[in-house]
């Protein structure tokens, strides 16, 4: 038997749920279908939990600064790692039952658990029943890229799903990758108490960023007593009687770093390999993103694809901009684009990262004229006053051809105060529609 809805959504994450709310509230005949866990990657696996988590570590951190600010805590901070994992599970758990609450009590919202597969154009198969729609909406994330490093398979390793399962600090922890994920979990777990060496295969940590904040972001954390090996382009890992041997023998340095726990954080990979996208003819880049248009429509008609599954912006802002884009459109007569979505970014170390806009090594490379102010923290007097002097504040902004103010700015600052997640909607530079190779570039435009 098949049932027929007005629309499918495909994933229960960060752009599918309020999708829902504004298609139900318009009067369309909405399924939700969600495998596994409501709230998907960021509720469960990611922004929740690690932010909490990154919330104890601060907490930690500054009740060891204490004699700055004028108190004791008696003796040693004890960290007790269950009571932190139990923290961040609870927030999430609090956070995914709110989602699934509200979808349960959506009018004209049938939620499916199970895993969706197309089976033609129009319908998806789940477990043994059929569900079809004239319009399918595809958030179906990602997940931790495992790479096929030397020696992966003689070893136990985690990725950001295992690691927030630990009720223990570990002796030392090998961090491979210098990113978001790596960074945020290499502080966390340093101030918990941890030894801690991050390993990047690239020259610079952050390599998004301009290298002098790269760099600033590598003496912040440095400046905690983690390790730090750039240029790790031959990592082995080999079984260790104290754990796993990290070999990082390309590199200047010690040749082998012996760790207790060894986390993955070198990417993630969009969920698109068991969604039997041929059977609906959905294309898919050479990482398995999912080709879309300006508009977020796939290769195929009625089809949409919103999320990190599109390899059009990786983080939970980017997801739930691309649903006000497809119900813009969809619903209000709009003409919206991803193209005019200016990226923020936020790494949620302490202090964090912020940044909005072009780098300066891009605004450079755009050969216009660019003006550039930046302030350290430590001349801020706020900063000195809250004792968060580490880090700086930049602003870069550049004329519009034509234009005699200057009128196009980016900001970027390592500061307390630049925790803001949201997107600007001012027109930022063009992006390409598909990373590689898609064969058919009929919806795909710069
Ligand atoms: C450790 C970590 C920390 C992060 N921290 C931040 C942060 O601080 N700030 C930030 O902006 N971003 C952060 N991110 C990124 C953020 O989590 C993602 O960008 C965001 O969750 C993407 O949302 P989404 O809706 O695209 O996908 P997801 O949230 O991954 O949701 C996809 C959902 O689809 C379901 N699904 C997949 N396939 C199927 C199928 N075939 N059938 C049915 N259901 C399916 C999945 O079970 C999942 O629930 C972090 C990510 C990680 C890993
Ligand atoms: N604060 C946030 O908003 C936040 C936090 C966590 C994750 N995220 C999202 O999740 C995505 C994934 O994060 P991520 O940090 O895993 O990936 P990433 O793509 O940002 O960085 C991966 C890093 O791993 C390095 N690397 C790749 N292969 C390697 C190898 N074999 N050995 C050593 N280093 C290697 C890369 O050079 C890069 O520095 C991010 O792009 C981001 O969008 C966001």
């Amino acid at each position: 038997m098949t049932r027929r809805f007005d629309a499918i959504i495909v994933g229960a994450g960060q752009a599918g749920p309020p999708l829902a709310g504004r298609l139900t509230a318009a009067g369309w005949k909405v399924a939700l279908i969600e495998r596994h866990l409501f709230g998907g990657t960021c509720v469960n696996t990611g922004c929740t939990p690690t932010k909490a988590m990154v919330a104890s570590a601060r907490a930690i951190h500054l009740a060891r600064r204490g004699a700055e600010f004028g108190f004791s805590t008696g003796g040693e901070v004890v960290v007790d790692m269950a009571r932190v994992q139990a923290r961040a599970a609870a927030i999430s758990a609090q956070s995914r039952e709110g989602v699934r609450g509200w979808l349960d009590g959506m009018d004209g919202c049938t939620v499916i658990e199970g895993h969706a597969r197309f089976v033609a154009p129009d319908t998806l198969a789940v477990g043994d029943e059929h569900v079809s729609a004239p319009r399918i909406f595809l958030d179906v994330g990602g997940r931790a890229v495992v790479p096929p490093l030397p020696g992966i398979d003689t070893v136990p390793f985690l990725t950001n799903t295992g690691i927030l399962a630990l009720r223990e600090v570990p002796k030392h922890l090998a961090v491979i990758g210098g990113s978001y994920i790596g960074l945020e979990f290499a502080q966390m777990f340093r101030r918990f108490g941890a030894r801690v060496t991050v390993v990047e295969k690239g020259p610079h940590l952050v390599a998004r960023e301009d290298e002098a904040v790269s760099e600033a972001v590598r003496g912040i954390v440095e400046g905690e007593g983690i390790a730090v090996r750039t240029g790790a382009e031959c990592i082995t890992l080999s079984p260790h009687e104290d754990g796993v041997a990290v070999g990082v023998a390309c590199t200047e340095g010690e040749p082998e770093v012996v760790a207790s726990h060894v986390l993955l954080a070198v990417g993630r990979r969009p969920n698109t390999d068991d969604l039997g996208l041929e059977a609906a003819g959905i294309e898919t880049d050479e990482r398995g993103a999912i080709c879309v248009d300006d508009g977020l429509a796939t290769t195929a008609d009625g089809v949409w694809a919103l999320g990190d599954c599109n390899g059009r912006g990786a983080f939970t802002h980017t997801a739930y901009n691309d649903f006000e884009i497809v119900a813009a459109n969809l619903l209000d007569g709009g003409d919206r684009r991803v193209s005019d979505r200016v990226s923020g970014y936020a790494l949620y170390t302490d202090p964090p990262l912020g940044r909005v806009g072009m780098t300066l090594r891009d605004a450079r490379a755009t050969g216009r004229p660019l003006l550039v102010a930046s302030r350290p923290m430590s001349r801020v007097g706020r900063a000195a006053e809250m004792g968060e002097t580490r880090g700086s504040c930049r602003r870069l902004s550049m004329p519009k051809p034509g234009a005699s103010s200057a009128r196009r700015s980016s900001a970027s600052m390592a500061t307390r105060r630049s925790t803001a997640s949201s997107t600007p909607s001012t027109p930022a530079r063009p992006m390409t529609c598909c990373s590689g190779r898609c064969r058919s570039t009929r919806r795909c435009r710069n």
